[in-house]
């Protein structure tokens, strides 16, 4: 096959995987190249490693089924980071922390709740050591404090190759430390975290109650301290207020710079939810956007999940996203989280829609009046519940995932070529998100 062709696949590819998963699809996609395409795999090349990562994490499935569906055949996906951003990775010599590929600078919305926070962390990722050390953010769950860390780290990743950081959540710092006195290599812990040019420390309220850590914390913050290196730590509430943690640590807290965030007025909300639509490459007008940042206020990882569950249904759905499809989704009118549907609630579904039994699904029959419920119980398990395809493939006598696989594709086909198809999936969906009886 040509490059040209190979190319062409894989824009169709990609295309598939926005229609598909458009919760977790990204605008960056469009950069992705492939490495490798030899029939069986495809080899799909990354920026770098923060991309393979999340690809890894979030879009591995979306990514094989739509390279499935595209190619027809069984083909496996992989992520490496592209032979290009390789060589310039080589030349860095950079400790590369897991950095998440979404929480930039330029993918944070700044306003009155958050101000001094980004301002802080920009002044910071601009020289390291320099401004304010430590900087410490504090405020509630979901309003944007790793983000920020990650956005520093980003930054000074950008600007100084070779700088070493390690970022990493408190605990597990403490569970490293746990792991070098068991291992007797407190030394290697020791040049892990006392040679770097930042550290950078997410929810540090974990310290409570552990004294020995506390020790330990308290040895590095001053080694580095004292040699100018950076210091950034985060937590839930200001240093005075966290309860159990020494004094002398919680006065070194306050050396620095203490920022608090604040939850978002409506203004920023609404900036945040358009932010977040556009990263994924999702077209949202001004009504749905303030109607998600009227119903969800305190925390913005809800007001992205609010997005996320109202982009998902339309997708199941096939319906364009209007004002009333994002009330059905978030005024309880279903059951919006999907995780609290059940196999069992789509298979009851199921089964009462075309008159079958579950022994019929669970049978080795393949006429088709049993095949085709049997895959599109197969097909909303795999949109609307968590299972993985082991698992549908258990609920509906034991097949395996290669099946599933199969049948999800064969009715996501359907849905897209069939409008009596796309009707009755719409219907089923909507019997099974609303829970209701079916007569
Ligand atoms: N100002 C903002 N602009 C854009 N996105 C934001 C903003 N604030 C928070 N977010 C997003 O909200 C989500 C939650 O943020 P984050 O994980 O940084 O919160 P947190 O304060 O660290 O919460 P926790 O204490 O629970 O760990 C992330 O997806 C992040 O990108």
């Amino acid at each position: 096959m040509s490059a040209h062709e190979v190319a062409n696949i894989f824009t169709d590819i990609v295309a598939r995987v926005r229609a598909m998963d458009p919760a977790n699809a990204r605008t960056w996609f469009d950069d992705l190249t492939v490495e490798r395409f030899d029939g069986g795999s495809i080899a799909i090349g990354c920026p770098d490693e923060s991309n393979v990562r999340f690809l890894h994490e979030n879009c591995r499935s979306s990514f094989t089924r739509a390279a499935q569906q595209i190619t027809g055949h069984l083909v496996t996906v992989d992520f490496v980071v592209g032979a290009a951003d390789r060589r310039v990775a080589d030349q860095a010599e950079w400790s590369r922390p897991a950095l998440h590929p979404d929480y930039t600078f330029e993918n944070f919305v700044v306003g009155p709740s958050n101000r001094l926070a980004h301002a802080s962390c920009i002044a910071v990722g601009q020289s390291l050591g320099q401004t304010y050390n430590p900087l410490f953010l504090y405020g509630s769950a979901g309003l944007g404090k790793t983000h920020l860390l990650h956005a520093v780290c980003h930054e000074v990743h950008k600007r100084i190759a070779g700088s070493v950081i390690q970022l990493l959540s408190c605990e597990d710092f403490v569970n490293r430390f746990i792991r070098a006195i068991e291992q007797g290599n407190i030394t290697g812990f020791h040049s892990q975290f006392r040679t770097v040019d930042a550290l950078v420390i997410d929810d540090i309220q974990f310290l409570r109650e552990r004294e020995q850590s506390q020790e330990e914390f308290f040895h590095t913050y001053n080694a580095l301290y004292n040699s100018g290196k950076q210091i950034i730590l985060s937590a839930d509430s200001p240093p005075n207020e966290i309860p159990s943690i020494e004094a002398r640590l919680i006065s070194r807290f306050n050396w620095g710079l203490v920022a608090r965030i604040d939850p978002p007025s409506y203004e920023t909300r609404v900036a945040i939810v358009q932010k977040k639509a556009h990263l994924r490459g999702l077209e949202i007008n001004d009504e749905i956007a303030e109607y998600i940042a009227r119903q969800v206020q305190a925390n913005i990882r809800e007001l992205e999940g609010a997005l996320t569950t109202i982009y998902a249904l339309a997708t199941t759905l096939g319906e364009p996203v209007d004002l009333r499809l994002a009330q059905t989704a978030l005024e309880g009118q279903i059951k919006l989280a999907t995780k609290h549907i059940s196999i069992t609630d789509i298979i009851d579904v199921v089964t009462d829609h075309f008159d079958v039994r579950l022994t019929d699904l669970q049978s080795k029959r393949r006429s088709q009046s049993i095949t085709v419920p049997r895959q599109i119980c197969m097909y909303l398990a795999r949109n609307l519940t968590r299972h993985s395809l082991e698992e549908i493939g258990g609920h509906l006598g034991g097949r395996d995932h290669t099946t599933v696989m199969h049948a999800c594709s064969k009715i996501a086909e359907a849905q897209q070529s069939d409008p009596q198809m796309q009707a009755l999936l719409s219907e089923l969906t909507k019997r099974v998100t609303q829970g209701r009886q079916v007569a």
